[in-house]
């Protein structure tokens, strides 16, 4: 049994090559202590425009304090690809309303004409909604999830070295249309939404591969590594990222990573709480084969947990689509028949 862990590691990114260009020991060494041990670490040092990260939290706040009826023009029960806006206590997760309401947005492609029906995943390639009035949205979002694309493409090079494998081992699944997902999160205080009480997010593992999240400075997310029962805090740096694992990776390396699970604790009466989740994924069709880990690592893997009521499935599309289908089911019966 490792130690318990009080706090979530910080990495700075800008000190993970040298430079020659190859990964830095030390920062191969502190990232596998991260991802094996926690699922969950700080990134500081990753780049971007100045001040972007406040910019891009300073537009949510803006947008979400306009008529909730421009908001509404965006619904998502209109789209199949689950994107556009979810109202207030509309998402449900572990069957209760979480206190928050979002965007969903991801690469803007047409949707697919002739979808096999044993196929219903690829129904979430498609194009976004975006507010007109307010274009400000669409712009900061898209350039964020460009930078967070690149980052998320260098810090899986580091895992793929971290687990001994080459920096590319993972590029080919990501190849051509990356179906990355990003969303636009305003939590409201406790009492906002009656029925979720203090759940601002439900205890939850993220489906994909690698999640690049920015919050505000409020906090309230909180995770629960592997094997402990106390659950940390994961106290907000300003700009920082905070970064975990989704189930693609537990899977793909039987439990070697971890998928940590984690909820967001909504805020105090009266405050409200911004943040923007990246999911950095690969293409819905993408199948992602068991890993060859090194021996001495693969005798760390902890195996997968089989949940019958979260199955974990190695397309990545299918997988996706397990999720959106969860957590919102009005859209689920609308254009899925679920
Ligand atoms: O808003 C947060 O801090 C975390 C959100 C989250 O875990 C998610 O949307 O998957
Ligand atoms: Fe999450």
């Amino acid at each position: 049994m490792t130690k318990v862990r009080t706090s979530v590691p910080v990495l700075d990114l800008s000190t993970a090559r040298s430079s020659d260009g190859s990964f830095n020991p030390e920062f191969i060494d502190a990232l596998r202590d991260a991802t094996h041990n926690i699922g969950f670490f700080q990134v500081v040092g990753y780049g971007g425009s100045d001040n972007q990260a406040g910019e891009l939290l300073d537009t949510l706040r803006e947008f979400f304090a306009r008529p909730v009826g421009e908001r509404l023009l965006l619904d998502n029960r209109n789209s199949p690809q689950f994107r556009g806006y979810t109202r207030l206590g509309k998402e449900v997760t572990q069957g209760r309303a979480d206190a928050r309401e979002q965007i969903d947005y991801g690469p803007a492609r047409p949707a697919l004409e002739n979808v096999p029906e044993d196929q219903p995943h690829l129904k979430l390639q498609g194009p976004n909604q975006w507010p007109s009035a307010f274009p400000q949205l669409e712009e900061k979002a898209m350039d964020w999830a460009a930078l967070m694309s690149s980052i998320g493409d260098e810090l899986l090079s580091a895992i793929a070295v971290s687990l001994e494998l080459p920096a590319d081992y993972f590029a080919e699944p990501f190849s051509g249309t990356p179906a990355w997902m990003g969303k636009l999160v305003h939590y409201v205080g406790t009492g906002a939404v009656p029925e979720a009480g203090s759940q601002g997010v439900g205890a939850h593992a993220d489906y994909g591969f690698v999640t690049l999240l920015l919050q505000d400075e409020v906090g309230g997310l909180e995770v629960k590594p592997y094997g402990q029962d106390e659950w940390i805090d994961v106290d907000p740096i300003p700009g920082a990222l905070v970064v975990n694992l989704g189930e693609m990776l537990e899977v793909a390396t039987n439990g070697y990573l971890m998928a940590t699970i984690h909820r967001v604790t909504a805020p105090p009466a009266g405050v409200d709480r911004y943040s923007v989740p990246f999911f950095w994924s690969p293409r819905l069709d993408a199948t992602i084969d068991p890993v060859p880990l090194p021996e001495h690592l693969a005798a760390q893997a902890r195996g997968v947990s089989d949940d019958p009521h979260n199955p974990m499935l190695s397309n990545y599309g299918s997988n996706m689509l397990k999720g959106f289908l969860r957590a919102h089911p009005e859209v689920a019966k609308k254009w899925y028949d679920r």
